[in-house]
């Protein structure tokens, strides 16, 4: 009997057939011009695991039936309302999964295919990360969609969406341009409606995969029509790595209740987060005057409200995903070069990313939505930036803002950055945040 992923696996061997053919030519223009076979995984013919990056996004337009024409979407997404007699009443009635139902291996052949290398090459001759984002997105609902995978139906009724990206923790500062790249997945935990994925990328160069990230991401099942949520399959664990998985599943959530019972916006700063703020507003006081609103910048420092860059997107159809609101890798990608191009302008070089946290998706965004984002640099430390970015949606009729994101980004540059100062009590909450965003980080890279 085939699991899921073998039949995911055997949807996509069709489309593979032409990629692969067009993909072997460029491998054989590749070694005569050899500008380095050393990237190109020797495996990467072989069997049929490999999974191509550009195929995920068909397989789950097929999974979901979305419409490949934005004027088809109402006609598609009446269709898709019409499954919601097909989800599962309860947990209990689903078959337990365990994770190797879900395990998933993808490819970009950014060695063996020249011909994609140029959508993730950046201007360092270094790989886009926000394009690795995107990917890393669309594989967490490859995943979550190989777990609740029920061979009786044609369609999920499970509309999939990306909740968090818990942690991305980077292994490794450079991402070669023309190596392949390897990324691999499962689930490791379930609740109720929630999934947490765990993914890897790996990088082939030198006649071997080495890692370049790990990523967790938490996913939330839906009803067809995006509405409410919708159970999912149980997770069984098979193993001792798997057990433990399962428990750090469980730990990241509680981690997450408390730090969301804990945030800035809810209860005030710890005494020490106090005495910082006071000490920081002290150090800002003119000593010729005696006044709390004379405030002067100490020596090798920024005002934070000058370490902010700001952009606006116009949310084209071009950039739905399969439930035809705005794809979340797209918003990452955005964010990220938002967020980027503000580091690199505070630390005056070029920043490499150590971590990403908590990047929590809100609320869906529209397509023709306005999206405003704005990033800020809120706590540095020695080499590193600290940056925050926060999107929101404007409706020009009713000029109301509704925030849709948060990411926070850890950056390192190769010298000493100025301090941000915060000027505003709203921005010492900002600074706080930001430093424990950054001392997370640090306590995760120890
Ligand atoms: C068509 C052609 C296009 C082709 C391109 C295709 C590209 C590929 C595209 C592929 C698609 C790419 C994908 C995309 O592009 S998805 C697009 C990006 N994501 C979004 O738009 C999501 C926006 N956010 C929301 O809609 C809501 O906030 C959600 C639905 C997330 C939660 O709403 P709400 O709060 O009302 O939910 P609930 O109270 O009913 O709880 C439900 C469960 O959720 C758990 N939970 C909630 N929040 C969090 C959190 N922060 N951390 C951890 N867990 C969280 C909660 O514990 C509970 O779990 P459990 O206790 O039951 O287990």
């Amino acid at each position: 009997m085939p699991n899921a992923k073998q039949l995911i696996q055997s949807a996509v061997d069709g489309l593979l057939v032409a990629v692969r053919s067009a993909a072997s030519l460029s491998r054989r223009a590749l070694c005569i011009s050899s500008t380095s076979h050393q990237g190109r995984a020797p495996d990467m013919n072989d069997g049929n695991r490999d999974l191509l990056v550009s195929n995920v996004r068909n397989r789950l337009r097929e999974i979901v039936g979305a419409s490949t024409n934005w004027s088809d979407h109402q006609q598609a997404m009446t269709e898709r309302a019409s499954l919601s007699s097909q989800l599962a009443k309860g947990q209990d009635e689903m078959p337990v999964r365990t994770a190797k139902d879900s395990y998933t291996e993808v490819h970009l052949p950014l060695g063996s295919d020249p011909t994609i290398r140029e959508k993730y090459l950046n201007f360092h001759n270094s790989v886009r990360f926000g394009r690795i984002l995107e990917d890393l997105d669309s594989l967490a609902v490859l995943i979550c969609y190989s777990h609740t995978w029920n061979k009786e139906l044609k369609r999920s009724p499970l509309s999939i969406v990306t909740a968090l990206v818990d942690k991305i923790d980077m292994r490794k500062n450079i991402i070669y341009p023309d190596c392949d790249i390897k990324f691999t997945g499962n689930v490791t935990w379930v609740g109720k409606t929630s999934i947490e994925a765990k993914m890897h990328m790996s990088q082939y160069h030198n006649g071997a995969y080495s890692p370049v990230l790990d990523a967790t991401f938490v996913m939330v099942a839906r009803d067809p029509e995006n509405k409410r949520a919708a159970f999912v399959n149980p997770l069984k664990a098979t193993g001792p790595k798997e057990e433990e998985d399962f428990q750090n599943g469980e730990l990241n959530k509680t981690r997450r209740m408390e730090l969301s019972k804990a945030s800035l916006l809810k209860v005030a700063p710890t005494a020490d987060e106090r005495t910082l703020v006071h000490s920081l507003f002290l150090n800002t006081l003119d000593t010729k005057t005696v006044s709390f609103s004379s405030r002067v910048l100490p020596p090798n420092s920024v005002w934070m409200e000058n370490a902010k860059v700001k952009g606006l997107e116009i949310c084209h159809p071009q950039e739905r995903n399969i439930f035809n609101r705005i794809f979340g890798g797209f918003l990452m990608r955005k964010a990220y070069e938002l967020g980027w191009a503000n580091a690199c302008a505070f630390g005056g070089c070029r920043p490499s990313l150590v971590a990403v946290d908590d990047i929590l998706f809100q609320k869906p965004v529209e397509i023709g939505s306005l999206l405003m984002l704005s990033s800020q640099v809120c706590y540095t430390e020695g080499w590193y930036i600290q940056v925050r970015v926060h999107t929101e949606v404007l409706d020009p009729l009713t000029r109301q803002h509704n925030t849709t994101n948060v990411f926070h980004f850890t950056f390192r540059v190769d010298n000493e950055v100025p301090a941000v100062v915060p000027r505003s009590y709203g921005e010492s909450m900002l600074y706080l945040d930001g430093k424990r965003h950054f001392d997370e980080t640090m306590r995760g890279q120890a």
